[in-house]
This record gives structure tokens, sequence and C-alpha cells, in this order.
């Protein structure tokens, strides 16, 4: 069918959601628009399906909500029906209409007598990851667009192990979901009966405390925290979102009482009105928690995105200003602390790993290394790292001490299988205390870490390609950098190209290599004084993203590289 064919067919039910035929009706002749909308059916990413909200099939709505769900329950009506009745737990945001897709999810699964678990409210996405492994669910569904600005929304599935779906099962997932044509014929129960026949139950308290009991495992030294943690002075902010539910409660089990929720961004709102881009990793999140840490003189400043997966720090520097870190430092202080205090206290494993993402800092890899410890690199999604902690528990060859990705996402306990930023504000608040007890800073532990290790600096850079057009402008360059083969960036020559579409990493002397991960579309150039390059399209956002990774002997000079690859990577574009 032609988007035109698809769009009459929406727009001529009469029965047609009132708010959607009414958005459907304005958007009458802007055929551009209309055409992003129904152009092609939303895609399965990074972390399952993620779009603006409207009318169409590549909106996320209602019907997109529901056909998506259909493939689920159809994939488990074939399950065996222990499995089945296992059941589905479902948590979503403070986004618009995400409590309505999340109960429209369960209405589903309802008319195939498929059990749902619903929380009563907004709950971060670790927290679902977590009560899929804690019930013993089948599955677990996200509602969250994540960091991304108010217009979005998104769905997220989870498998039995509390992991994202990796890709096999996310594809066979998607193929039940295709198959599902007819998106305004899926059948729906009515949340009355659900409830009435316990096919729909609400969770919330008790969930909440079982999750809250784990992070307290969190902790590594419970003293250092009574003697340089309670009095420490924290400012943290949910963004609007779901972490205010739980990231207080959890620094407070840790022992650390002095901290306020900067007040303006305590509230779930759906237009994250102080901050349109609830993103941790953008400079602008930390606006108030600044000016609230200035007024009160903060030791830490922490934020969550939206769905309280990804975190964000700032530092209080002696001149009284802030210092942001990047989610590569603060990987880097929670590894090297945790090594660190379990070599010292006689806890860390002889077959101890760790593992981060092909596109995270090397600075880790050094830091694993130097305390005896693995380092496993895997594709750019939190679903990886969540597989490799499932093979460990099956083959016992390894024990997960730390996964982290550049994006400000970090799992320290794997009772839960996705970032988990409530354990990241607990273990950093710690090491905060750690430093504060050699009165230090985490700014100082990261240029300590740099002293030990090398200066390492990266960079992520995004490029918008949006619409129908971004599509195929992202494609063509993609197919730029693999046909050109840049030789070299800013003088440094390029020694390896690794390609993980081909599998195949090829070095210069014209040698080759295969790589062991699933096939992705990315590019990673490795030059000659170890500086990596890498180049992928997100799967979350219409973007392209440019990834630069190096080192030095002193900070400045490491920045400086960064900046002269940048630009070598600008030029090489649009040469
Ligand atoms: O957006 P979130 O916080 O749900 O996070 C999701 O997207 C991130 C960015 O992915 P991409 O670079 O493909 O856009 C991934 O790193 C992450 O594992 C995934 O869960
Ligand atoms: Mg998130």
């Amino acid at each position: 069918m032609s988007w035109k064919e698809t769009y009459q067919s929406w727009i001529k039910r009469d029965d047609l959601e009132p708010s959607l035929k009414e958005e459907l009706t304005e958007l009458e002749g802007q055929d551009s628009k209309l055409e992003e909308a129904f152009y092609a059916p939303m895609e399965f990413g990074t972390a399952g399906m993620r779009g603006v909200m409207g009318p169409g099939i590549n909106r996320m709505n209602i019907y997109t909500v529901r056909q998506a769900t259909e493939g689920l329950a159809n994939f488990m009506d074939e399950l065996d029906d222990k499995t089945k009745q296992r059941g589905v737990a479902i948590s979503f945001d403070s986004r618009y209409h995400s409590k309505e897709f999340a109960h429209e999810a369960a209405h589903v699964l309802g008319a195939h007598h498929i059990p749902s678990f619903v929380f009563d409210d907004m709950r971060p996405t670790p927290e679902l990851s977590y009560t899929v492994r804690h019930l013993k669910t089948y599955a677990g569904i996200m509602i969250t667009a994540s960091h991304n600005p108010k217009q979005y929304n998104g769905y997220k599935i989870y498998g039995p192990d509390g992991g994202q779906m990796p890709p096999t099962e996310s594809d066979k997932i998607t193929d039940y979901i295709r198959k599902v044509t007819d998106i305004f014929d899926v059948p729906v129960a009515k949340e009355q009966v659900l409830r009435q026949n316990g096919l729909m139950t609400l969770i919330g308290e008790n969930v909440d405390e079982a999750y809250l009991d784990e992070v307290k495992q969190i902790t590594i030294n419970p003293e250092l925290i009574r003697e340089y943690g309670a009095d420490m002075k924290l400012i943290y902010t949910p963004l609007h979102g779901t972490g205010k539910v739980l990231g207080n409660r959890a620094l407070q089990n840790a022992g650390f009482s002095d901290f306020t929720m900067v007040p303006e961004q305590a509230t779930a709102d759906p237009e994250f009105i102080t901050t349109p881009f609830p993103n941790p990793e953008f400079a602008q999140t930390f606006d108030l928690a600044i000016k609230l840490g200035k007024k009160q003189k903060a030791d830490l400043l922490v934020a969550t995105d939206p769905d309280a997966d990804r975190l964000g720090a700032a530092v209080r520097q002696p001149d009284g200003e802030y210092q942001l870190l990047t989610g590569n430092q603060m990987a880097a202080l929670m590894l090297n602390y945790i090594l660190t205090a379990r070599e010292e206290n006689g806890t860390l494993p002889a077959n101890a790993v760790a593992v981060k993402s092909i596109v995270s800092s090397e600075l880790a890899t050094k830091i694993a290394e130097a305390h005896g410890t693995k380092m496993v690199n895997v594709l750019t999604g939190f679903k990886f790292i969540a597989d490799q902690i499932q093979s460990y528990e099956t083959t016992k060859a390894h024990t997960f001490m730390f996964g982290f990705e550049e994006s400000y996402g970090y799992l320290i306990k794997p009772f839960v299988r996705d970032k988990d930023a409530i354990q990241g504000i607990v273990m950093l608040a710690e090491i905060a205390a750690y430093y504060r007890k050699q009165g230090k800073t985490l700014y100082d532990g990261i240029q300590d870490l740099f002293k030990t290790y090398g200066y390492y600096a990266e960079k992520t850079i995004s490029k918008d390609f949006p619409g129908v057009d971004g599509k195929t402008q992202m494609a063509n360059l993609m197919t730029k950098f693999r046909e050109e083969q840049p030789a070299a960036f800013a003088d440094q020559p390029v020694v390896a190209l690794e390609d993980f579409e081909k599998q195949l990493t090829t070095y210069s002397d014209g040698t080759s290599e295969k790589i062991a991960l699933p096939t992705s579309n990315v590019l990673k150039y490795q030059l000659k004084d170890g500086t990596w390059i890498a180049i992928r399209p997100s799967g979350t956002e219409p973007k392209i993203k440019f990834y630069i990774g190096t080192s030095a002997d002193n900070n400045e000079a490491a920045q400086q590289k960064v900046a002269d690859f940048e630009k070598a990577i600008d030029r090489f574009i649009v040469a």
C-alpha cells in the first residue's frame, strides 16, 4: 500500500480515536508530514519502538501500541500454557499517553488470557527490568521515550531474563507484529473484567520495597558513608520523570541524608517544561541543579533522565563552579572504585568481568586490566550487556562486576538487566564520599585516574537527519565512509577498519580478521596513535553518531586531539 492509501484508510474511519482524528484533520494537505506519518510502520531499533506521538503507522498511538502488543501476545500464544501464564510486567513514564498505552497493552494481553502486572503509577525502566525477574513474568513492557523530547514516546520489550530482547528474539516478535495487518481490529478486553478475573493486577509499593532492598546491596563500604557521606551535600533532579519515586529513597537508605530534590523538576511533567531535552548528556539539564547547588554549596549534583536509566553528574570545584562529568568518566570512576574496594576487602573474584560497548572509553579497559579483570566489548544497546550477564550465569565462566556505555548508562548489580541510574546514584555518592575522605572530589578522582592511566578524552557528536529523506541521507553518508575509505584523520593514518556490518576488520597491510559480534551498521577506524573513531546511525533517534576516543600526555593535548579529529570528520563529510 502507498502512504496515501494507508492515510486514506485512516481518515475515512468514523471510529478513529477522536484526538487522533482531530490531529489528522489538521494535517490535511500537508503531504510531507503525512508521508512521514504513513510511509512505513515503526521499526524496532536499539531500544524497541520509539517515535513521535500522533496519527499514522509510523507514529506512537493506541493503534501501534495495540499492534505491537498483539504481536507479542500472538508470540506468547505459542508458548506452553504454563510459560504463557507467567504473564507480562508493565511500567510507564511521565509522558503524555504513557499510562494509557500501558493500560492498552494490558487490555490486548488480557484478550489473549495473558496476565499482566501493571504499575499503579510511573516507575523507572530499571525497576521494570527488575520486576520481570522478581515476579518471574515471561516478558516486560516499558512505555517510555527515555530522554527524547515531549513529542516522543516508545515501547521497550523485555525477555524472561529481564533484559531488553536481543535481535534474534526481537526479530521474531517483529515478524509477529508485522503479521498483525489490520491494526484497527486488534481485540481488547475490558479493564474491569480483567481486574475481576485476575488477568490484570496493579503492582507498586511491594515491588518498590523489594527493589530498594536490592539497591541496598550496592554499597561496598557503609562505614565510609557514615563518616563521610552522611553530611555530604547532594542535589538530585529526576528531570520531571520516574526517578523521583525511588531516587530519594535509595539515597536515604544508603545513609545519605543531606540531599535536596530540585523542586521545579521533582514534578511529573509531560511538558518537561524546565528542560525540553531531558537528557543528562546535555549540560542544560543541570541549569536548575547548578543554581540550587550554588545556593547550598552542594558537593555533588546528580540528574536522571525521565525513565531513570541514564545518570549525569556535576561536581563542585574549589571556585564554586560546577564541572560536569562525562558518561565515560563516571563509568571509569565507578569501575575503578568497585574493583579497588573489592580488592581491598578481598571480594574481587578471580574471574571478574566488566562489559562495555564498542563506542565507550578505553580508559575503562586499562583500569580493568590493572585489576586483573577482563573487559568484554559488545555492540551499542544495553541488551547486549544483559545478554553477556545471562551467558555468565549459565557458563559460570565470569563474575559480572560492572557494565556501562558512554551514553550515561551503568549497571552495578545484575538484579537489574538494563542500565540503572538509581543504582548509579547510590554508587556515585559512595565514591564521592571515598574521595571526600581524601579531601578530594570526583573530579580530582578522574584526574588521578588520568595520571595513572593516561589522559583519555572522548566525544560523541550527533548529526540530525530528520524525516523520510533523512534515512536516505544517513545511508548515503555511511556508504561514503565505506567506499571512500579515509586513509587518515588529522594526519593520523588509519591502521585498521572494523566494519561491524560485514563483521570484518581490515588492516592496512591488507590482511583481515572476522569480528565475533552480531552484524550492525557500525564502522570503527583504528588510528596509528591508538585513537579510534566510530560511526553509526542511532537506533533511537534520526541521527548519525560519531564517536572519538583518544588519549595524550596531558588534558589539553587530549582535548586538542579530539577537536582536530572532529574537524577532520567534518572535512571528510563535505569533501
Ligand atoms: O535511549 P535509552 O536511554 O533508552 O537508551 C537506548 O538507546 C541508547 C542510545 O542508542 P542509539 O545510539 O542507538 O540511539 C543505547 O545506548 C541504550 O543501550 C538503549 O537502551
Ligand atoms: Mg532513558
